[in-house]
């Protein structure tokens, strides 16, 4: 009995280490998906010389979708297709019509919701066949797992020209679908190298492309703009990106963010928004950056490397609010941390009244958490912070004004080092007792509520605190940490860093962001 059991467990283990090994090679096949669309082939464009262009600069997976041959013509151009793709090891499906991917023994076949059930097309395929369904919900996507499924393709991910009027499914219940299914997802629907960046961070390990590559003048051009994409989904190094000013003396601003991210093991990414003459006495000079170039800055690093995570210091005027806010829209930046930088611990003034109320009204309802110090609390809440119970209050009024969790930091001498953070669970619409009306309608947030304690250091020298904490959370929600977690992990860097006892300049001095003891 016992070796028999033996027997079985050793059996199981094998089984589960192909099955993760085909798991892992389906995930890299499904990277760059092309799927066919024979609506642009020309005399001297065949749908033949087009895949094996696509195939030569890096698509991964080629699906063959033909709608208006006959069922001779279709077989012929699938066994065509076959060929081209085995020469160079590449899996070739067929979408829908299953008899012909048996009969053309293709590596699997792709089904529609209204297509033939994954139980039938597996005892017609086969268990090792690849078979892909469409998913646009939780519901369906747990369905077609339980199915048998070795894939998702879930979409369409943006309003597309090759299916008109097709359903277009958020990128939140993409995320969603990631989090609830252990098979792969790819996106499929209106994706091109332009909106493709704004998949990253979904959970999805590919994405599937027809007219970005099959309607391109410059198939080459365009398959090695879209891997670019597809291979910043499954990536280990995590990109955080600092938008804020310059602080000559290297204790805040992107120059403390930056050391951040590097000693919390992330790459740094920086758009700068102005340049200070600055050290730990106060500030002489500061020159902002023009919209203009901010937005270049901007436009550079989410074309190419894009950031799994934000943090946002100092703004410099309110056209560069307007900038950054469009930005962020436009490429659904994910993992949005604001520090609301308005006075330095110097005692500088870093942000005018007009540049604060627009970040209020275009930035702070795009922000995952706002880490304001009391005194920028007081200001955001119109309240005066004595104590704790003032700390609590002050950050509800601020959540619910702006639609963002608040970590209320405790610095400036009301708490220290205990912050306390107002996080969004929720949001339930009440209504006013009068008439129902639009305007009576008000969100109202439900929150969680927590105290995120710290050991206060005895130590003057905080320059720049605000700065290297708002940057340890970002690089922490991009390591895939939860918001409280995020916090609590960056809180305990902040005080090493603190800890250190660096002693520079005369005033209240810099933090040795390089400790690596995390
Ligand atoms: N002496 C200290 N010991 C431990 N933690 C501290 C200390 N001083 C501040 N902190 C922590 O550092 C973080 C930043 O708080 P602080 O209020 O200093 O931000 P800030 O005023 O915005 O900083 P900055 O000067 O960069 O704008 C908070 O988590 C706070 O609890
Ligand atoms: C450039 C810059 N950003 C933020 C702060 C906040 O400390 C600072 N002192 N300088
Ligand atoms: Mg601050």
């Amino acid at each position: 009995m016992e070796k028999k059991l033996k027997e079985n467990k050793i059996t199981n283990y094998i089984v589960e280490v192909i099955n993760n090994s085909k798991k892992n090679q389906l995930v890299n096949q499904l990277n760059l998906y092309g799927v066919t669309d024979s609506m642009w082939t020309r005399e001297n464009r065949t749908l033949a010389n087009q895949v094996k262009e696509a195939i030569e600069n890096g698509v991964t997976m080629i699906q063959y979708r033909e709608k208006n041959l006959s069922q001779d013509e279709k077989k012929e151009e699938a066994k065509e297709l076959l060929d081209i793709c085995h020469k160079k090891s590449i899996p070739f499906l067929i979408d829908d019509d299953v008899y012909l991917a048996k009969e053309i023994d293709a590596d699997g076949v792709h089904l529609g919701q209204k297509d033939m059930s994954p139980v039938k097309a597996r005892q017609i395929l086969g268990a090792d066949k690849i078979i892909g369904v469409t998913a646009k919900t939780v519901e369906q996507a747990l369905k077609a797992q339980s199915e048998g499924a070795n894939y998702l393709g879930c979409g369409a991910a943006f309003v597309t020209s090759t299916k008109k009027d097709t359903y277009v499914i958020s990128h939140n219940v993409l995320k969603e679908i990631c989090s609830k299914v252990s098979i792969p997802v790819v996106a499929i629907g209106g994706i091109n190298e332009k909106n493709g960046m704004n998949l990253i961070g979904t959970g999805i390990c590919g994405m599937a492309v027809v007219g970005a590559i099959f309607a391109s003048e410059n198939i080459a051009e365009s398959v090695k703009k879209l891997k670019n994409i597809t291979k910043q989904f499954m990536r280990k190094t995590k990109t955080v990106l600092t938008i804020a000013g310059s602080d000559s003396s290297g204790g805040a601003g992107i120059q403390a963010d930056l050391k951040t991210m590097n000693a919390n093991k992330v790459y740094g990414m920086s758009a700068i928004t102005a340049i200070t003459a600055q050290n730990t006495t106060g500030v002489s000079m500061i020159n902002n950056v023009t919209p203009e170039l901010l937005d270049a800055q901007l436009e550079s690093i989410f074309t190419d490397i894009y950031p799994d995570s934000i943090k946002i210091g100092m703004i410099s005027d309110k056209e560069q609010v307007r900038v950054i806010s469009e930005k962020l829209k436009k490429y659904e930046a994910k993992n949005i941390v604001l520090d609301p930088v308005m006075v330095a611990t110097s005692g500088a003034n870093l942000s005018e009244d007009e540049t604060i109320n627009e970040a209020k009204k275009l930035l702070y309802p795009l922000a995952t958490v706002i880490t304001p110090n009391i005194p920028e609390a007081e200001i955001l809440a119109e309240q005066e912070i004595k104590n704790s119970c003032d700390m609590e209050k002050a950050a509800e009024i601020i959540a619910n004004k702006y639609g963002c969790s608040v970590l209320l930091k405790g610095g400036h001498c009301v708490n220290d080092a205990n912050d306390f953070l107002c996080e969004i669970s929720g949001t339930e619409s009440k209504t006013s007792d009068d008439i129902v009306s639009k305007k009576s309608c008000k969100t109202q947030y439900q929150f969680k509520k927590n105290w995120i304690n710290g050991d206060r250091i005895n130590n003057q020298n905080t320059h720049g605190t605000g700065c290297t904490l708002s940057s340890a959370i970002a690089s922490n929600l991009a390591k895939g940490y939860d918001l409280k977690n995020s916090i609590i992990h960056a809180k305990k860097y902040i005080e090493k860093a603190i800890g250190a006892n660096l002693d520079l300049g005369e005033g209240s001095g810099p933090m040795a962001h390089f400790v690596t003891e995390l």
